[in-house]
């Protein structure tokens, strides 16, 4: 697939900008702060819902503008998609397919699937398990679109759950503070906490469904990205150790791994798990088992990634992961579309020219750089220069 055009209102620094572009390698060139990565993160904006940079939506929309749209053509085995996407920071967002509006946003993911590299990626390696939460989740939606419901609906129950929890553990801590109407209090918690124990189990059965979809999906990925990972990791930095994947359930007392992915002997384990935790979430009023308190350990040789790899190898780690997620997207359904942010200034002699023999070959790829010479000669198709908020084809 490859993105044709791609024009934006009001997105970033861009009052208003339109962009025709072709297949094989395009690179924006400009100094610092100019706007290169903005067209990028626009792009995929389209793709994901959401920026590689920030977690909420308001910096992407213009100052003193009220909303952003971004508009990409997108052409998939010669079949062209005109998909927009309105940005409204605390509101709902609205899409459109060919100019026809989709009930729901997330009912236009899937039609552009983009692979984004970029140095905020060292959070995968170095960040928190929320990082790599996302990254594991994001690459579920973009290789079937209906887990964007599953995730939602997890984070809906999750969040549920988690205020009556909260209420919970907050009217707990209310009565150990009231000592002199303790009887009173008892009397009240007995009925209360019944009310609440049964609500609870409501939400118990919700979150055991679908985060055992969630489990069992992202188990399954794992399973298909781990020697994927591993050959990217060997080819961008064949000295250092073996790099490996392995998903850490938290809170299951069952070995996830030899559950496999059987949806309800996960689902059995999450019930199981959330039994067992049931008295320190009333105590802290939060849920302590299931999907979203997960994490992907990254091992390099015997050590884990996080705490123990270099800088370079941290790099490289984070790179092998999003070049497994292209392979990875590339074998199930056509070339999603490269982008390469600011990425080959990092990246010493070798490890570049790996990068590069291992990109060419993509059907789109679209790259930042800050000089020319920071892009590879065999990756220089068309360029744009992006200077001063205009973006101006010079080849
Ligand atoms: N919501 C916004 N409204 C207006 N301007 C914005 C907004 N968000 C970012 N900018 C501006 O966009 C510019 C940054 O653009 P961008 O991150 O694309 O730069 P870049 O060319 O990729 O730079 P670098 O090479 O340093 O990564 C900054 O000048 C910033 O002030």
């Amino acid at each position: 697939m490859h993105v044709a055009s791609l024009s934006l209102t009001d997105f970033r620094s861009y009052p208003e900008v339109e962009l025709t572009l072709e297949p094989g390698a395009t690179a924006f060139v400009g100094p610092n702060g100019q706007g290169k990565t903005n067209l990028v993160e626009a792009l995929g904006y389209v793709a994901t819902h959401s920026s590689h940079r920030v977690a909420t939506d308001a910096p992407l929309v213009r100052h003193g503008a009220q909303r952003a749209v971004v508009r990409a053509v997108i052409v998939r085995d010669d079949r062209r998609a005109l998909v927009e996407v309105e940005i409204n920071p605390g509101r709902a967002n609205r899409a459109r397919v060919n100019r026809s509006p989709v009930p729901r946003p997330r009912d236009a993911l899937g039609l552009l699937r983009t692979v984004l590299f970029a140095p905020e990626d060292l959070a995968l390696v170095k960040g928190d398990p929320s990082e790599r939460r996302r990254f594991m989740d994001e690459l579920l939606v973009a290789r079937a679109p209906r887990f964007a419901a599953v995730r939602a609906d997890y984070e809906r129950v999750l969040k549920q759950r988690n205020t009556l929890l909260r209420t919970a553990a907050a009217s707990r801590a209310g009565r150990r503070r009231a000592p002199r109407r303790q009887d009173d209090d008892a009397a009240f918690a007995a009925a209360g906490a019944g009310d609440v124990l049964s609500t609870l189990e409501i939400w118990d059965t919700h979150l055991v469904r679908f985060g055992a979809e969630l489990l069992a999906a992202r188990l399954h990925l794992v399973d298909l990205l781990r020697p994927l990972a591993a050959k990217a990791y060997a080819t961008l930095a064949p000295s250092s150790g073996l790099a490996d994947l392995e998903y850490r359930a938290s809170g299951l007392s069952t070995d996830i791994p030899t559950l496999g992915t059987n949806r309800e002997l996960l689902a059995e384990c999450i019930r199981a798990g959330l039994a067992e935790a049931r008295q320190a979430e009333l105590e802290r009023g939060v849920t302590l088992v299931g999907p979203h308190r997960d994490d992907l350990l990254l091992r390099l040789g015997e050590l884990p990634a996080r705490g123990y790899a270099s800088h370079g190898e941290s790099w490289s780690f984070a790179l092998a992961l999003r070049l497994a997620a292209y392979d990875l997207l590339r074998t199930d359904g056509g070339d999603p579309v490269l982008i390469l942010d600011d990425v080959f200034a990092e990246l010493d002699g070798q490890r570049r020219r790996r990068l590069t023999e291992i990109v060419a070959p993509a059907e789109q790829v679209l790259i930042t750089a800050a000089v020319p010479d920071d892009v590879p000669p065999e990756l220089t198709g068309a360029r744009f220069d992006v200077t001063e908020g205009s973006v101006t084809r010079v080849r």
